[in-house]
């Protein structure tokens, strides 16, 4: 088993950003799964969803997520939707710990007001959207080692909290 941490979890719950500090921390390589996709595809998220649809995304989304998973000693932000693939959780739980970020509803809406650039949200980012994909989505983001409410902490509270309690793993 390799020492990756992936980080889980719906939109606006600091995948991303807590991904980016965890790994300076540690001084591993950080990896934003979206942004490798983008990479790749030399297109913006919002562009693949549009020129080639969700499913084509989420088959770019696997292939990027096992050649990741195949290297050691990083942090890996994941896509909100990347935990959905039974295929997509078992090669993160081959390949390290697997952390899951939640939020309350209400503090996802803010945190995602105004970005354009998560398409699932472009035409409604409501709290009643968001409740009810995080409904459809739960039993997959509980499939995760650890879960770690972000909901009025800061992005360093965050950060500490997963290293604090991935002690005995790192
Ligand atoms: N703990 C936090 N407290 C306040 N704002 C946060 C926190 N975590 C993330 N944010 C902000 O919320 C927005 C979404 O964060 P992001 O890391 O892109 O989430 P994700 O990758 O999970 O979609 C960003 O503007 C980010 O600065
Ligand atoms: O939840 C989802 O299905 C998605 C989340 C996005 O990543 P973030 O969770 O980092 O916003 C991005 O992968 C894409 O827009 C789809
Ligand atoms: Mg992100």
């Amino acid at each position: 088993m390799k020492n990756n941490i992936f980080l889980t979890g719906f939109m606006g719950c600091g995948k991303t950003t807590v991904g980016r500090v965890l790994a300076q921390r540690l001084g591993w390589s950080f990896v934003d799964l979206d942004q490798v996709i983008v990479d790749r595809a030399g297109a913006s998220i919002k562009e693949i969803f549009a020129s080639e649809g969700e499913q084509a995304f989420r088959a770019f989304e696997s292939a990027a997520l096992v050649e990741v998973a195949s290297r050691p000693s990083q942090v890996v932000s994941t896509g909100g939707g990347a935990v959905i693939a039974s295929e997509n959780r078992a090669a993160m739980r081959a390949s390290g710990r697997i952390v899951n970020l939640t939020a309350s509803v209400e503090t996802i809406a803010a945190r995602v007001t105004g970005d354009s650039e998560r398409p699932l949200l472009a035409a409604d980012a409501s709290v009643e959207r968001i409740s009810s994909m995080l409904e459809g989505r739960e039993r997959f983001y509980a499939d995760a080692d650890l879960r770690i409410d972000t909901t009025g902490k800061t992005v360093e509270a965050v950060a500490s909290e997963v290293l604090d309690s991935l002690k005995g793993f790192l």
